[in-house]
């Protein structure tokens, strides 16, 4: 099939791929886009205060050092050009040659010191600021992370926030940016300046020179840089498409659709449709970034024109020295030169502050949902769990009109295996994530041995609670080191590392691994390996055993086993009644048949609750769940269509 094809033809519109969300990394780009060619000045001191707060948390010795070497680098430019000056002066004067070479001498001799005082105070920024960038790194990494390991499960369900933290990940890279912009915009300035000041010295005249040769250059590079942003920006919408469709044509993970639906014609046709329009994009915003370029630089070249008018004239007129008109030529193009470091940090430093911001932003909103804090004493210490109690529980997701979890009321006894059962989206992860404390009700309340758990010592608490989850992590280190995370609080011992995969029928499977229970579950790493779906719920289960914790959770722990592993952790399960709770999760419905009490979610409300018995016996929801499930089990009609047993 290629791209002419008619199937190619009906759905190769702009409408198959959807407008696309704005993208985090090109935040930066956008708002410089739209601050206009000058506008970029107005946050240039709070993005300048920034990174130097920034980098004065990192390292405030080698903050200083940059800093004082950039003046100092600065100086060293002054007395270049002066010394310059000086020594053109002497060469220039009447009189033998060797005379004016010797005359010439000390001003040489400045000139080398302050050469290689300023290549030295070069080498000491650079080693300061490879030394400061690192940490500037971990410093910034660090708080992120902390707040994104702190910050409530409900964070994550905030659309916003979750955007908030996705452009925030990338604060700890602008960081680092800005604070290399900023040192090196602060250099380009500080020798701006001190050509400035030497010129001044030589003859105040020049002063005008330099600003007429240098302004127009400036401005230019300024709106260049403001088109180049424009023009990323007017593509981006469509380089987000040719991503998304580049990876859809060369990953691993759609080629086998790709093939057996033979989509290869519409995708490239796709491709061809937005690339075609990127390219014409591209072809007519470059004409346009070539044209305003070629216009700035003309009138840069005139104003430079003037320039050597005027010292034309001065040096015709007599009024100033061949010395300075010299000088003049060295101070205009030093003074270019830092003028075009300077505007193009001031663009770095302005689009990288815009992630920096985000960055900040995420970490102040972040406070918000980070779990109330309370010197330790305040909270009542949970003690081992004699009762569970949910009292009027609800809570709704945001932007969900109906709640998860509507008004359930229920208890279980300490010993107790109960089960929550009932139909997908019935709400009974949501009330599970409410024991486990990881979640907090919207209205209701849930009672450890009849305290309120919002008042009870939150790590504590947590500690006598294991959660196997229905969406488990595969966390990439090696398998006792992913059961041992059940219990990370104590030190790992292989013993009970085993005691624990044994009862989830997980020993077998990890010794048959080539490095046994040190093999690390990673596929991308050297030497690691990867897992059936079902050999990896096996290490889940294993890791919450290996907690030896009053309540165990358990959320669809074996829907993806096979028969005998199911079995062996449900025997495991069992095991554990009379003396430590569980709360099972099944669509299984055998598998809950000897709970102490079974509990039926609908549409978020507790319909029924009792045992096995009870439930099947009553004409409820439960008793026909079970019957369906069952009915798989008789076995096979026979051709005539009637049952054969
Ligand atoms: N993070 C979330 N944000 C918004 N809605 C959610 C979220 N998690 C679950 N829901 C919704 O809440 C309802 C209850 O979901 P829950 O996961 O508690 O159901 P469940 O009974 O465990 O389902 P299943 O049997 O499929 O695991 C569903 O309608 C679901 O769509």
């Amino acid at each position: 099939m290629n791209a002419s094809t008619p199937s190619t033809e009906t759905t190769a519109e702009e409408s198959v791929l959807p407008e696309l969300r704005d993208a985090w990394w090109e935040h930066g780009v956008r708002r410089r886009a739209e601050a206009g060619v000058l506008g970029v000045f107005a946050e240039l001191p709070k993005l300048v205060g920034s990174a130097v707060s920034v980098a004065w948390r990192a390292d405030r010795v080698r903050t200083l050092v940059v800093g004082f070497a950039t003046l100092g680098s600065g100086l060293m430019a002054t007395f270049g050009l002066l010394s310059t000056q000086r020594l053109l002066v002497e060469l220039f004067a009447g009189g033998p040659t060797p005379d004016r070479v010797r005359a010439a001498l000390p001003a040489l001799a400045l000139l080398a010191a302050t050469t290689a005082v300023a290549g030295g105070l070069r080498i000491t920024i650079g080693y300061a600021q490879n030394g400061l960038t690192p940490r500037v790194n971990e410093v910034a990494e660090r708080r992120l992370f902390e707040a994104t390991t702190a910050v409530r499960l409900a964070a994550f369900d905030e659309d916003a926030f979750a955007d908030d933290m996705e452009r925030a990940t990338r604060g700890s890279d602008a960081a680092i940016a800005l604070v290399q912009n900023t040192a090196n915009m602060f250099a380009g300035l500080v020798n701006l300046l001190a050509v400035a000041v030497a010129v001044i010295v030589i003859n105040p005249l020049l002063l005008v020179a330099l600003i007429v040769a240098t302004l127009p250059n400036g401005y230019a590079a300024l709106r260049a840089g403001h088109l180049r942003y424009a023009t990323f920006l007017a593509g981006s919408v469509r380089r987000r498409r040719l991503w998304v469709l580049q990876r859809q044509m060369a990953e691993r993970d759609s080629a086998p659709e790709l093939r057996s639906y033979g989509l290869r014609g519409f995708l490239l046709g796709q491709y061809d449709m937005v690339m075609g329009a990127q390219t014409r994009e591209d072809l007519a915003l470059a004409r346009r970034v070539t044209t305003t370029t070629s216009v700035g630089a003309l009138v840069s070249g005139v104003g430079l024109g003037g320039v050597w008018v005027l010292v034309g004239g001065l040096l015709w007129g007599g009024r100033i020295p061949l010395s300075s008109a010299v000088t003049c030529v060295v101070a205009v193009q030093a003074s270019q030169r830092a003028l075009a470091v300077v505007t193009f940090q001031l663009d770095r430093l302005y689009t990288d502050g815009q992630f920096f911001k985000e960055y900040i932003g995420f970490l102040e909103r972040a406070k918000q949902y980070l779990p109330p804090e309370g010197p330790d004493g305040d909270r009542t210490q949970p003690q081992a769990l004699r009762q569970l109690t949910v009292r009027g529980v609800s809570l709704a997701y945001p932007d969900r009109d109906q709640p998860a979890v509507d008004d359930v009321t229920l208890t279980i006894q300490a010993g107790q295996t109960v089960a929550f059962v009932g139909e997908n989206g019935s709400g009974k992860t949501t009330l599970a994530a409410m024991i486990a404390g990881l979640r907090s009700p919207s209205a209701g309340v849930i009672e450890w041995n009849g305290h309120p758990i919002a008042d009870l010592d939150e790590g504590t608490l947590l500690r006598r609670i294991s959660v196997v989850m229905q969406e488990h992590h595969k966390w990439p280190y090696t398998a006792a080191t992913n059961i041992a995370m059940g219990d990370i609080g104590t030190a790992p011992a292989q013993k009970a590392i085993e005691q624990a995969a044994n009862r989830a029928a997980a020993h077998e499977t990890i010794l048959n691994l080539p490095n046994g229970y040190r093999t690390l579950l990673d596929k991308t790493f050297k030497h690691g390996q990867d897992l059936s779906g079902g050999q990896w719920q096996r290490i889940t289960a294993a890791r919450g055993f290996y907690r030896d914790a009053d309540l165990l959770i358990m959320d669809e722990p074996s829907s993806a086993l096979d028969p005998r592993a199911e079995d062996a952790l449900f025997r495991a399960v069992r095991s554990r009644q009379g003396h430590k709770t569980t709360i099972l999760i099944t669509h299984r419905l055998a598998n809950v048949i000897h709970a102490d009490r079974i509990f039926v979610m609908h549409d978020g409300v507790l319909t029924e609750e009792g045992t096995h018995r009870e439930l099947v016996a009553a004409p409820g929801r439960y008793a026909e769940l079970f019957a369906m499930q069952a009915s798989g089990y008789v076995a096979e009609p026979d051709d005539a269509g009637s049952p054969s047993a």
